[in-house]
């Protein structure tokens, strides 16, 4: 079972429900999934606005992936409604797919498949898709167009996760665990296309466990503890949360750690 949402006591939580965006392109109303009996994602509500950079923070387990995934019509929630684009997440999965650009954890390809093939297969699924020289470009992997999947790094592999999740030029970009495994300057790299691309009108929604990513990319951030959600709002809100820490002014970890405290009151 899911335990109720933890909060440490010297946070004062903030809520920014809406958002100075403009119309809701994804609704998440009391979301609940379970794997056996037990609840992983529990009765969790937030929207996203047009062209807004959403990220979704959360200890190991808290729930953010399997929240992702029923976003993106790949799981069946127990509970709540999700709207995507003013479709339903699940039942219009097939129209979705051409609008919503899904980057999850350790997606896998056929190791002889060349990035540039990758690419091109993708770009076939879609009626509009990206420029994937451009793409491959914008994400740092021109040099490597003719390089079998398997020779990959892994911050190679990543940043071909990303294009493909791009190449269909989505409304609504999924990207679970962004810059994951990448190198300084790749992240900085990647941060500028996610805001390129959203500064096009592409709603972002993100995964991250990287603070610096969340406080420099994100508009809004909803912190799941526990498959709850324990706090939604901007990043510089959720700092102002805490107040200082030992002195000194709280940073995004600081509030992080304050609302995923464990409990003392057990
Ligand atoms: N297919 C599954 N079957 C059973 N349990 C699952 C399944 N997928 C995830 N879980 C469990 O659900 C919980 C939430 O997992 P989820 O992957 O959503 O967490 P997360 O917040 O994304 O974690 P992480 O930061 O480690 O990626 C975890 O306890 C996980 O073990």
């Amino acid at each position: 079972m899911c335990t109720p949402a933890r909060q440490s006591a010297s946070y004062r939580p903030w809520r920014a429900e809406s958002s100075v965006f403009g119309m809701a392109v994804i609704e998440v109303s009391g979301l609940t999934k379970r794997y056996g009996d037990r609840t992983v994602v529990n009765g969790v509500s937030f929207t996203v606005a047009e062209g807004e950079i959403f990220g979704i923070l959360g200890e190991n387990g808290a729930g953010k992936t399997t929240t992702v995934e029923c976003i993106a019509g790949l799981r069946s929630p127990d509970g709540g409604a999700i709207s995507v684009l003013g479709l339903d997440a699940r039942r219009d999965h097939e129209r979705l797919r051409g609008l919503v650009g899904v980057q999850l954890q350790e997606s896998q390809l056929q190791d002889r498949l060349r990035v540039g093939e990758a690419l091109q297969l993708y770009a076939s699924f879609y009626p509009d898709p990206a420029d994937w020289r451009e793409l491959l470009a914008s994400v740092g992997l021109t040099e490597q167009v003719n390089t079998p999947y398997a020779k990959l790094s892994g911050g190679q592999k990543q940043r071909l996760s990303i294009a493909l999740a791009l190449i269909g030029n989505p409304r609504v970009a999924i990207l679970d665990e962004l810059t994951t495994g990448l190198d300084p300057r790749a992240r900085r790299e990647i941060w500028k296309l996610i805001r390129a691309i959203r500064d096009r009108g592409v709603t972002v929604l993100l995964v991250t466990h990287f603070m610096d990513e969340a406080e420099r990319l994100c508009d809004r951030l909803a912190v799941l503890v526990d498959g709850g959600l324990a706090a939604l709002d901007t990043p510089a809100g959720l700092i102002a949360g805490v107040g200082d820490v030992d002195g000194y002014r709280a940073n995004l970890e600081d509030a992080f750690l304050a609302l995923t405290a464990p409990s003392h009151d057990s």
